[in-house]
Order: structure tokens, then sequence, then C-alpha cells
């Protein structure tokens, strides 16, 4: 198919010049002299490059780039013009302009930008929307709602703008992170990951922002934190509604100023770090209650990208399928073919653990399944009947929905053999439980074991078998 380019140009004998030209190469050129006709052609269809002149007969083309960025953020604009200033040429890139040509210009020069710009944009949308049959891009999904989330994406590809990407949880925050690490300006930098309800909370300082030697008992050597780690590149903090309060005055300080200080350091250190959060809760109850600071959300929040859950884009769990059970095959697994039917029932199912569950889901199947064919009765034989537990939204004001939500996500996570379910899931839940009590006690075990109302021998037993190191529970001094 011919690529496709708006020529926004109020001087026709250079309109004919440039038609002709990019026509002899094989594109496919609507011409344009004003804002308004621009506008019209922008919203109502695709176009691979658009180049547009400055001055055009019914006012400034560059000062109502803006407009043409809301509608097609990811197409690339070369700019034409015949006011040679310094200030067109900053205006243009302020814009992010793909190019700029001083008029006159030479024309094969310009056949060249073009080509360039058509080519950057075909990849930066087949990365991005790519299906199944595609290779090696992460994102898998063509529903609306995905497509809004590619232009978000595309968005923030070619700026450092905050980022606050939220959704429940395996609908692919990280995954988002990623792609704009990779698509964007700082890939070759390094992508560093941070799971912030991972660390216990008294370690999230030093984790973040590394700590001296001595800072604190444990603090055997000097570390570096993530943010220093991630210098040059994007730092992603996972699961932001779980930073504890000094954390995240710290981190604010750390977003505000550009410069980092480790625990226990005086120095203050810059880092040029591209911040990417996520959180599977709404933070805005936290907000309320005092718990997450609001200053903090609105440094977070610049761009919100939004990712609905699974059930809400079903039309996608066909191609997500198609996809998994490919990857499931470069992993060394069967190939296995779906019917139509079971692709079907695929769709029709809830998906509470959202992708990662079906990627989970498929598989099993894969390894699972005696037949080459998976059909309805393989679906259901591998991954039961619908499964049917207590969750929130069944009892909200149920005073343990919390703890079966939370319940619920480990089995869709851990997936559990057969028979290990109850002892998973009590060690669990115990672990977090003892770290706990350990870490309102400053590590004291008698006196952790005094608030769980358990036996202190216990107590040392569990620690031991659960591998906690209760240590790391002590007090900075
Ligand atoms: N659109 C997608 N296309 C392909 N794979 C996806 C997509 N979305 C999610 N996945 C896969 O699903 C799994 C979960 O995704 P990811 O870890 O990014 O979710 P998350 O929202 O960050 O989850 P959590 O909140 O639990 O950390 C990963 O294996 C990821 O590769």
């Amino acid at each position: 198919m011919a690529r496709s380019i708006l020529l926004v140009e109020d001087d026709n004998a250079i309109a004919t010049v440039i038609t002709a030209a990019l026509e002899d190469e094989g594109f496919e050129i609507t011409h344009c002299t004003s804002i308004a006709r621009r506008d019209e052609h922008v919203g109502a269809r695709y176009f691979d490059v658009m180049l547009t002149d400055v001055m055009l007969e019914d006012g400034d083309g560059l000062q109502s780039l803006p407009d043409v960025r809301r509608e097609a953020p990811e197409m690339p604009v070369i700019v034409l013009s015949a006011q040679n200033t310094l200030d067109t040429a900053v205006r243009a890139s302020d814009n992010e302009a793909f190019e700029y040509f001083p008029k006159p210009f030479d024309l094969d020069e310009l056949v060249r930008a073009v080509r360039q710009a058509a080519d950057s944009r075909k990849e930066v949308v087949s990365a991005l929307s790519h299906d199944a049959e595609g290779d090696g891009m992460p994102l898998v999904g063509r529903s609306p709602a995905m497509q809004s989330v590619y232009r978000m994406i595309t968005r923030v590809l070619r700026n450092d703008l905050t980022v606050l990407v939220t959704g429940e949880s395996g609908t692919g925050k990280e995954l988002v992170a990623e792609a704009i690490h990779q698509l964007g300006s700082r890939r070759t930098g390094p992508f560093v990951a941070v799971n912030t309800a991972a660390i216990p909370h008294d370690l999230i300082e030093s984790e973040l922002f590394g700590h001296e030697k001595g800072a604190f008992t444990g603090a055997i050597n000097q570390a570096i934190g993530k943010f220093e780690q991630a210098n040059g590149g994007t730092l992603f903090l996972d699961e932001i509604g779980d930073m504890p309060p000094e954390a995240q005055t710290r981190l604010l300080r750390a977003l505000q100023s550009g410069r980092v200080r480790r625990v226990g350091g005086r120095q203050e250190i810059a880092v040029d770090v591209r911040i990417i959060a996520a959180t599977n809760r709404d933070l805005l109850p936290l907000i309320e209650a005092g718990r997450f600071r609001e200053d903090l959300f609105y440094r977070l929040n610049v761009v919100p990208i939004e990712l609905p859950p699974l059930r809400e884009r079903r039309e996608d769990i066909e191609v997500l399928a198609r996809h998994f059970l490919a990857q499931a095959v470069d992993e060394g697994l069967p190939p296995r073919v779906f019917t139509q039917e079971a692709f079907e029932a695929l769709s029709k199912r809830h998906w509470r653990g959202n992708v990662r569950e079906l990627r989970n889901a498929i598989y099993r199947l894969a390894v699972m399944s005696r037949k080459d064919e998976i059909d309805n009765e393989v679906l259901i034989d591998t991954l039961g009947e619908e499964r049917a537990i207590f969750t929130p939204e069944d009892d909200a004001d149920h005073p343990d929905a919390g703890i079966a939500a939370a319940l619920e996500q480990w089995l869709l996570r851990q997936d559990p053999p057969h028979g290990t379910v109850y002892g998973g899931a009590l060690s669990a839940f115990e672990k977090p439980l003892i770290e706990y009590a350990l870490r309102q006690t400053g590590g004291n075990q008698l006196r952790a074991a005094k608030l769980l109302g358990i036996n202190r021998n216990t107590l040392r037993k569990r620690i031991t078998e659960l591998s906690i190191e209760p240590d790391r529970f002590a007090r900075p001094l």
C-alpha cells in the first residue's frame, strides 16, 4: 500500500514540485493550503507523514501544531519554512518536528527525510500494535482500549515525562513501562524495576537511594540504590501505593530536585532518570486516608495510562492466546491448536488475574493436553470450570474481603500444585504476618512472639523454616 503524505503548503508552485518528487517515490499525496483543511484531514484519516509550511493562509502552522499532536501524536511532522530564523527552528523542535527544512531546500534531501520519517512511523506503530503473527515486540491486542493505550505510549516516547500506569494486577503495567523504555529515547540506558510491595518497608529507602557503610545495622558496605543504577535510563516503580511515608517524602524530594542522597550519606548526587510508576490500587482513597502524599501523586501522575482489565477487552483474548501459544512453542513446548469453540470458551471466562492468568492457562494447556488440538473438553479438564471463589465484588463490606482478594491473587499467581494449596497458602500469609510483628518490634523476637500470641520457640522455628531474616527488621541507628 502506498504510504500517505499530507502536504500543507499554500505556495502552489512549491506544492507542485514536492508532489511530483514524492509521487515519483511511490508516495500518495494529499495537498491542502490551510490549517482548517489540515485539521479536517488529520481528524479524518491516517497519514504516514505530514509536511507543513509555517505561514499559511489562515495562520501559523507551527503554533497550531499541538492540535495535530493531540489527534495524531505519533505522526512525524516535517516543517518547511521561508522564515529561516532561529526562532522558527527552535519552535519547530519544541513541537517535536521530525525535521526542519529552511527554504529553499534541496529536493532530494527532502525526499530522503520523508522516506526516513515514514519508516520511523511504521516502526513505532507496528511495534506497538502488532498481533500474534508479529515478531518480538511486547504488547499484543487490538481492542479500542489497547489502541488508546498505544496512543498514550507514543505521546511519551520523545520526552521524559513521568508516567503513572494504573490497572489491575496482571494487566501488563510492567510491559507498558518496558515498551516505553525500549521504544523511547532512553533505550540505550538501563531499565531498572523496583517492586515496592516486595521490599520490607524499612529497607525501601536504602533500596531506592542506596546507603553508606554503617548507616544502620546490617549496612556492612556502601550500596548503590536503584535511582543511581537507573541513571541515564528508566526507573520503574511498581506498586507505588505500598510505599511507606518516609520513603514517599524522600522520593518526592528526589523527583523535585533530580538529586538523591544515600541513607546515612551527606552528599547529594545528581541523577538523570525517567520515572514510570505503577499501581494496581486506587490511590485516591489512600490519599484521603492520609496514606499517600497528594503532592507525590501529582508529581507522578503527569501522564496517566490506564490499562483496562482483560474482561473489558474480550476481543483481545483470542489474539493473546495465539501469541502465548506461539511463545510456548518458542520455549520448547509442543505446538497446539485451539478449536474455534475453545477460543470462544476462553473469551467468556472471567480472567480475574487478567493477562497473567491467561498466559499461565495457555502454558498449562500446552503442557497438559494429550491431544494437539485443544477443544472445549480439554479446556475444562485442564482449567476446570470457571473458578468461583469469594471476591470483594461479591461482598465488599465483609471485614475479610481484602484477605480473600489477596488469597485469590495468590492462587492465580502461584497456581499451587494439587495437594499443596493449604500449606502453601498458610505459609504465604504467615511470612508477612511474622515480618509485620518483627517490624513492629524492631526485630525483637520475644516481643514479636508476645504480639502474635505465640510461643517464642514456635516463632523462632517458623522464622527459620520460612527463611525470614530477623536482623533486617532491626531499627536503623
Ligand atoms: N498486552 C499484552 N501482550 C502480551 N503479553 C502481555 C500483555 N499484557 C500482559 N502480558 C503478560 O502478562 C504477564 C503480566 O504482565 P505484567 O507483569 O506487565 O502485569 P502487571 O500489571 O505489571 O502486574 P502486577 O500489577 O501484578 O505487577 C506478563 O507475562 C506479561 O508479559
